[in-house]
């Protein structure tokens, strides 16, 4: 490898992997614009003729009765299958239940499924109904039972099927992949790395990282996490005897090329956060991670909360007739219903005063000690935020790419476990992390697309509770109004005029523009000076 290239790849890693991604990216957006409407002009043409084809192929297959239009999903029970790698037997509990308590779960939780091999397998409802091993199992059934999103997807897992798996923010998709694939390579104890989930930060891998290894103590499996801006070292040395890697892609890529990551034994590859995984900037370490991996058995499942159009014909070049479980309506982008959404109008310049009031409201008296969350979307913008709250006497911690991992670790613990009750963040803290008890998440800036927003507000309202989101919305935002109604309206959160008034036309995006990481700014202002997350 050319030693500028090195170069850049070990800068990538141990400093903000984001910030390259966003270089890389406007450069290509401009060139790639043209030619991706032309693709996606051909690229419509068929899928609309697939579709077509399709349906009219299920119709004949189908052999009872969908539970809804979009699905192929019917209720039968799993005797058989075509899949050699295919162990899972249904509980006789589960083949037991009458039809009409599946029906009833598929519509309470408006499941779809859409599998190209129409198997059909009944969702998972109590954790009576599974056979995990035993340890896992008890670990697992700490909870009063699966959630959706476990229920429907861990029979098509342990069936050795490809699954895309979308349901809204904490829902429990990190146990809906992990415990799976976690039991399923206990039965096969070879030597090597079996289980390779990525993800878009490293605060998210050390999350799914601490959720599994509970699972791989109980198990005697070695995990590893492998992310930048920490020594290589006690990595490396990790590796040699790891079952299962969660990694970030820059320092996964990193350490693959020096040679101490052999990823040819993977059964499970998981891209969590995987719309954004897919993205442009991550497109070609996704690519390499993939080819590194390419043993025929592997299963490759993909997880998250959003899950747009423009990455969806990516995805399926890496997967095998993939199975996709959606739970609630996700093919319209929608937010978590449990959370209050409230949108101002406001102008850019009364910004740090309405939060000063913002923080007053949700923070006061009886609510003194309830977690705010607050989001900007620039690192200068927050570290200036954060001074500025200082000066007010607030006591706040901060995530944002200016500062080292050992910082971002340690404002993410000191709010984790309440020892501060405000953290300000860019949105390398919007997707994924699973903090408890978030009261409030304040938009200060608004995102640079509409799912980062979905993302951010979904840190509160967490498995089952209920949270609020206060954004403040500019008319910078404006091209994004239409996108943002849609998701108000979804959720049946009112809408205030001022908004309307920007109007509700929904911009088309590009694959390059989708992401934390694009903004319809004036680039060819000192571009230089201009830095993300
Ligand atoms: N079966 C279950 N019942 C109740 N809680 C669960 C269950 N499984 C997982 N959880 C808990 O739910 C919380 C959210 O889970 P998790 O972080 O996996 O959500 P997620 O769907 O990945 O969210 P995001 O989209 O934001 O990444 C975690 O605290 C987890 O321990």
């Amino acid at each position: 490898m050319a030693s500028e290239e090195l170069k850049d790849k070990k800068r990538k890693s141990s400093s903000n992997e984001e910030d390259l991604e966003i270089k890389k990216k406007l450069k290509k957006d401009k060139k790639d614009k043209k030619d991706k409407k032309d693709k996606k002009d051909k690229k419509d043409k068929k899928e609309k003729k697939d579709k077509k084809e399709k349906k009219s192929k299920d119709k004949s297959e189908e052999t009872q009765t969908p539970v809804d239009s979009n699905s192929s999903t019917t209720n039968s029970i799993s005797t058989s299958s075509s899949s050699s790698s295919d162990q899972y037997a249904e509980s006789s509990e589960l083949s037991s239940l009458p039809q009409s308590d599946i029906d009833q779960f598929f519509k309470e939780n408006d499941v779809t499924v859409e599998d190209p091999k129409s198997k059909n397998l009944r969702p998972i409802l109590s954790f009576n109904q599974v056979q995990f091993d035993s340890k896992i199992q008890s670990e697992i059934s700490k909870f009063p039972k699966p959630t959706p999103i476990q229920s429907v997807s861990w029979p098509y897992l342990l069936n050795g099927r490809d699954v895309i798996g979308v349901a809204e923010t904490g829902s429990g998709k990190t146990f809906a992949f992990g415990v799976p694939a976690i039991n399923n390579i206990l039965e096969h104890k070879s030597k090597g790395i079996k289980v390779l989930a990525v993800s878009p930060t490293r605060e998210l891998a050390s999350q799914i990282y601490d959720n599994l290894k509970k699972l791989t103590d109980l198990s005697g499996l070695n995990i590893v996490c492998l992310y930048g801006g920490v020594p290589k070292e006690q990595q490396r040395k990790d590796l040699k005897k790891a079952d299962v890697v969660i990694a970030t892609p820059g320092r996964l890529i990193d350490l693959m090329n020096e040679g101490c990551v052999d990823l040819s034994k993977v059964q499970y590859l998981t891209l969590d956060e995987a719309d954004r995984m897919l993205e442009k900037g991550f497109e070609e370490d996704i690519k390499n991670i993939m080819r590194q991996s390419a043993n025929p058995s592997r299963q490759t499942l993909m997880f998250t909360a959003t899950w747009p159009k423009e990455v969806r014909e990516i995805a399926q070049a890496f997967m095998n007739e993939p199975v996709k479980v959606s739970i609630g309506n996700r093919d319209e982008l929608s937010a978590n219903k449990r959370i209050t959404q409230i949108v101002e109008v406001v102008d850019n310049f009364g910004k740090e005063q309405k939060l000063l009031s913002l923080l007053k409201k949700y923070q006061s008296g009886e609510k003194a000690q309830d977690k705010v969350l607050i989001f900007a979307l620039y690192k200068k913008e927050a570290a200036r935020i954060e001074r500025l709250l200082q000066n007010k006497g607030f006591k706040v911690s901060s995530i944002h790419g200016d500062l080292s991992q050992q910082q971002r670790t340690q404002s993410l613990e000191d709010f984790k476990k309440s020892k501060t009750s405000l953290l300000l963040a860019t949105d390398v803290a919007a997707r994924g992390l699973d903090i408890p008890n978030v009261k409030t998440v304040i938009n200060l800036t608004f995102p640079l697309t509409v799912e980062d927003y979905v993302h951010r507000i979904g840190r509160t309202g967490r498995a089952g509770q209920y949270g609020t989101a206060h954004t403040l919305f500019t008319e910078q935002e404006k091209h994004l109004s239409g996108a943002l109604i849609n998701v108000l309206k979804g959720a049946n959160q009112p809408v205030p005029d001022e908004l309307l008034k920007f109007g509700t036309h929904t911009k088309k995006k590009e694959h390059g523009a989708y992401g934390a990481f694009f903004k319809d700014v004036d680039m060819t202002k000192k571009p230089k000076k201009i830095t993300f997350d």
